[in-house]
C-alpha cells in the first residue's frame, strides 16, 4: 500500500494592486506571491475503496465543500479513474489568515493524488482542473514564487531576494468574498509593472482591513517599528520582511511576550519563515513536466 507525506506551504503577497473588476464581480489583481517554507502537511494513503475519504474534517466545512475533496473531485472526474486514497491533513495554517492554506491544500492534492495514483498529468493540466478551485490555487500547483496578474492565473515565476519573514496572526478570521465586496476598497489602482512592483510594499485592501478590524490595526502598528510591515492578500495575517534568521527569530520571542503580558488581549500566534523561490512541495514530489 503506497503512502506520501507533502508539504501545502504558505504564501505572502509582497504587494497587491487592485486594478479594476471583472462583469463576474472578480476583482483584477497585481501581486507578487513569495512561497514560504512553512504551511500545512498532507499524508496520502491508498485505499481499495473508491473515491477520497479524509482522516478529519476541519470545523465548519462540510466534506464537500472541503478544499481538498474538491480537488481530489476535479482530478477523479478528469481522468475517470476509480482509485481511492485516505488523506490526513496537519493544519497549522491559520483560516482566513491570507496566507492561502486551503489553495495550497487543495494544490497539494492534485499533485499528490498525481503521483499516488501514477496518472502522468503535466503540470498544465493540473494548473487547468485548479483555476475553478480558487485564485489562488494555481500559483501553488506552478510551485513558483510568481508575479500574478488577471484574478491570480496569469503567472510568471519571480526570483525574489532570499529572506526572512515574521508571519504575526492576529486573531480575526477574514473572509476574503466580504472584504472584497466592501465598497470603499480602492479598485482602480493604475497598473504597473513587474519591475516596479519587486519594491512597492503596499497592499491595496490594507486600508479596509484596518479600519474593520482593529486586532489588524493593533498588529501592523506594533510591527512597523522592525520594518516594512504589512497586510498579505486580504487579511487577517500581517508580516515584515527580515534579512537574517536572527533578527526574525527575536522579534517571534517579543510576539510571545506580548501575547503572554496583555492578559489575553493580544490573541497572537506567529512563526518565522524562509521565502522559497521554488515550492517545497515541488522540491519533495517527483515533479510531473
Ligand atoms: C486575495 C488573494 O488571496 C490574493 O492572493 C486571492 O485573490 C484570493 O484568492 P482565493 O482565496 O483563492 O479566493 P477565491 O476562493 O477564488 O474567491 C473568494 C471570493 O473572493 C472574491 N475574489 C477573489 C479573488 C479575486 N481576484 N477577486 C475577488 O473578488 C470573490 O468574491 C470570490 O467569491
Ligand atoms: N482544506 C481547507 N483548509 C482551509 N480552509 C478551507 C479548506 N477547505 C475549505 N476551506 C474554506 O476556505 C476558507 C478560506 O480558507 P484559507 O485558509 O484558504 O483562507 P485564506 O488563507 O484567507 O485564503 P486566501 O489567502 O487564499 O484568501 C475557509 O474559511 C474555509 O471555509
Amino acid at each position: 500500500m503506497s503512502t506520501l507525506s507533502l508539504p501545502c506551504p504558505a504564501k505572502l503577497n509582497l504587494m497587491l494592486n487592485i486594478t479594476g473588476r471583472r462583469s463576474d464581480g472578480y476583482h483584477l489583481l497585481q501581486t507578487l506571491f513569495q512561497l514560504l517554507d512553512y504551511g500545512d502537511t498532507l499524508h496520502f494513503r491508498d485505499s481499495a475503496t473508491p473515491g477520497i475519504q479524509l482522516a478529519s474534517s476541519i470545523e465548519g466545512v462540510a466534506h464537500e465543500d472541503n478544499l481538498i475533496v474538491r480537488a481530489a473531485n476535479a482530478l477523479i472526474d478528469y481522468t475517470g479513474t476509480s482509485r481511492g486514497a485516505l488523506l490526513d491533513l496537519e493544519k497549522h495554517l491559520p483560516m482566513g489568515g491570507g496566507l492561502g492554506g486551503g489553495s495550497s491544500d487543495a494544490a497539494t492534492t492534485l499533485v499528490g493524488l498525481n503521483q499516488l495514483w501514477s496518472l502522468g498529468l503535466s503540470l498544465d493540466v493540473l494548473a487547468r482542473l485548479a483555476e475553478p478551485l480558487g485564485a489562488d490555487v494555481p500559483v501553488f500547483v506552478r510551485g513558483y514564487s510568481a508575479w500574478a496578474e488577471g484574478i491570480g492565473e496569469r503567472l510568471e515565476p519571480v526570483t525574489l531576494p532570499e529572506q526572512w519573514f515574521v508571519v504575526l496572526h492576529p486573531g480575526p478570521h477574514v473572509s476574503t468574498a466580504s472584504l472584497f465586496s466592501t465598497p470603499d476598497l480602492p479598485r482602480n489602482t493604475p497598473p504597473i509593472s513587474r519591475d516596479q512592483a519587486l519594491t512597492l510594499t503596499h497592499n491595496d485592501c490594507e486600508q479596509v482591513a484596518r479600519r474593520l478590524y482593529p486586532e489588524i490595526d493593533d498588529a501592523l502598528t506594533w510591527l512597523a517599528p522592525f520594518g516594512p510591515a504589512r497586510l498579505t492578500g486580504t487579511g487577517a495575517c500581517v508580516f515584515c520582511p527580515l534579512t537574517s534568521e536572527q533578527e526574525a527569530a527575536n522579534i517571534l520571542r517579543r510576539i510571545q511576550q506580548e501575547r503572554d503580558t496583555h492578559d489575553g488581549r493580544r490573541q497572537w500566534q506567529a512563526f518565522v519563515a524562509k521565502g522559497c523561490n521554488t515550492s517545497p512541495l515541488h522540491i519533495t514530489v517527483d515533479s510531473p513536466g
